[in-house]
């Protein structure tokens, strides 16, 4: 049970740096939760470095999602000079991290930082609902999604494809009589600064992929959350420090709406800065990559989806439907991998319907923090806008039936939506054609696999897609011939540190997680040594 009195909640605030929380926050937290002390949750947002910058700094207000007119928490606002100061600061620090330590010791860092953050689970799955709206179970799984990529990237710091691993090359060089001459060596050297950007959607665990292979590839690390979920990256970043990760290794900036373009701005286009890491939409991505062009920096990008789901005819419905469920409704459709378009076989259209309508009603949907809730609000009220605005274009413009939800829920707040199933809508409509990021299946019925395949390929974008089916050579043909970089056969979870994950054509460039990530952070450099 999380109780905060007002002086803990006046102590919780002065640590993190922030004016006293205004009375409905102490309200807020003193909703009901199943979790530890109120001196962990306290602790958890004390930094120190963002306390130095604290002092004489604007303020943001961090909103609950569930009940939008309550501040969960306030951070400092910065801008651009603060940034280009964290980078100089990254800077020189660099070659102590970089050169100075053994890839053991960035490993057992990397390690000590994963167990401290196991320890406070549950007191950091508590502020990532309370600032990201997502069920609480969703929360403490993404803790441990988070921590999986730092113990992931502890193992791979010591392995040959880490830093200062490579191999050698047998010499194509040789003496006027023909003998070998010389040796090559290529050597994998980090990358150095690194400006990582993260989404709101994942607060975590969108920091950790980035932040784990950078720092045990040696690079250092400037990281700007989003400005909706800036908390979970305070704690994060607090539980570092508190691992022994070195003062400005790893460094936050957080930001509001109006200082986020001056520090990206900054990040994109300062000198000293190597690589640029961003996951979010497409839109900001593109602007990123224009922006990073002019000194040529190494890129990440991890961008928009629009998931479709296809359902044979010989697939098992009820395996089908659980899925689907699976992968339409987690974070309430705000995840980059969810369903987002789906095609049904004639055949088994209307049983897949039905079942995946059933399952659908038994969502339980409410604030994050309700120990019955299993899908929470939108992150803010403008989402729930464009996403109905969305449903109606296919309803009323565009000839589609609504089989289930289909409104806004403004009997729980503005930023709650219905699970909504929509059916025989039209591939114009834009709730097919965009990506929507919310609680919304809009099928389709097809009749062939060739056309299943050209409507699923129909996009911009090529994140993930997934299909059902028990027809083995149909599935190595069909995963084959999807424009994608990530499939689902049969399971709508496919996510995981050992994976590299990351799309293609407008989704993204690069992989995260697997030991191709720790490649993003890595320079190869090779020695011809005439001895
Ligand atoms: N491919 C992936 O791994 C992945 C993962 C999560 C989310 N996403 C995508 O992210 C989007 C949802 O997340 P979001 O709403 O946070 O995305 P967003 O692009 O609005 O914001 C992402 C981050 O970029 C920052 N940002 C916004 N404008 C910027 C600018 N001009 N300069 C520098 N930084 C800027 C934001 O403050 C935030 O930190 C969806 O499109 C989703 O598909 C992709
Ligand atoms: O939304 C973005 C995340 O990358 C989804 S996942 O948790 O990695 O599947």
């Amino acid at each position: 049970m999380i109780h905060l009195s007002q002086k803990q909640a006046l102590m919780l605030t002065l640590m993190a740096g922030v004016r006293p929380w205004s009375r409905a926050v102490t309200r807020a937290l003193s909703t009901s939760a199943p979790v530890g002390t109120s001196a962990a949750a306290a602790s958890l947002l004390k930094n120190p470095s963002l306390l130095a910058v604290a002092s004489g700094k604007s303020l943001l207000d961090v909103f609950n999602p569930a009940k939008p007119d309550e501040i969960v928490g306030q951070v400092p606002i910065q801008g651009g000079e603060e940034t280009r100061q964290a980078i100089e600061r990254s800077y020189h620090v660099l070659p102590s991290w970089r050169d100075g330590t053994t890839a053991s010791f960035r490993s057992n860092l990397l390690s000590k930082w994963s167990g401290l953050i196991q320890e406070n689970a549950d007191d950091l799955a508590i502020i990532m609902t309370l600032e990201s709206g997502k069920p609480l179970a969703e929360s403490r799984g993404e803790v441990n999604y988070a921590t999986s990529f730092l113990d992931f990237y502890a193992a791979e710091a010591v392995r040959s494809t880490g830093a200062g691993g490579g191999f050698m090359i047998p010499t194509p060089f040789a003496t006027t009589n023909g003998a070998p001459r010389g040796q090559i060596m290529a050597k994998q050297q980090a990358v150095g600064v690194t400006g990582l950007i993260t989404p709101w959607n994942f607060p975590i665990a969108m920091i950790t992929r980035k932040v784990g292979p950078a720092l045990a590839a040696g690079c250092t690390a400037i990281v700007k959350p989003s400005e909706l979920t800036p908390l979970t990256a305070v704690a994060l970043q607090n539980l570092a420090e508190q691992a022994g990760i070195p003062e400005n290794v790893l460094q936050l900036i957080t930001t509001d709406k109006s200082s986020t373009p001056q520090v990206g701005g900054e990040l994109c286009t300062n000198p000293l800065v190597r690589k640029l890491s961003f996951t979010g939409s497409t839109a900001v991505g593109k602007l990123l990559m224009k922006q990073s062009s002019d000194t040529v920096k190494r890129l990440s990008l991890e961008l928009g989806g629009n998931a479709p789901f296809v359902v044979f005819d010989d697939a098992d419905i009820d395996q089908a439907v659980t899925a689907a469920m699976a992968s339409k409704f987690r974070n309430a459709g705000q995840t980059c991998v969810c369903a987002d378009r789906f095609l049904v076989h004639a055949a088994v259209h209307d049983e897949f319907v039905d079942k995946f309508v059933a399952a659908a009603q038994k969502l339980v949907v409410g604030p994050g923090l309700d120990k019955e809730t299993t899908m929470g609000p939108m992150i803010v009220a403008d989402a729930v806008t464009r996403t109905h605005q969305k449903v109606q274009e296919a309803l009323e413009r565009d000839g589609a039936t609504c089989a289930l939800g289909g409104s806004p829920m403004e009997d729980l707040g503005p930023h709650f939506y219905q699970p909504t199933i929509l059916t025989g809508v039209s591939p114009e409509s834009s709730i097919w054609k965009t990506e929507t990021f919310g609680p919304v299946a809009p099928i389709i019925k097809f009749d062939v696999e060739e056309e299943a395949l050209r409507l699923a390929n129909d996009s911009d974008v090529g994140l993930a897609s997934y299909f059902c089916t028990r027809d083995l050579s149909r599935a190595f043909r069909f995963s084959e011939q999807l424009e994608c970089g990530i499939v689902g056969l049969n399971d709508g979870i496919i996510s995981s540190c050992a994976a590299p994950f990351g799309g293609i054509k407008e989704s993204g460039l690069g992989r995260e997680g697997s030991s191709l990530g720790i490649a993003e952070y890595l320079e190869t450099k090779y020695i011809f040594m005439n001895t």
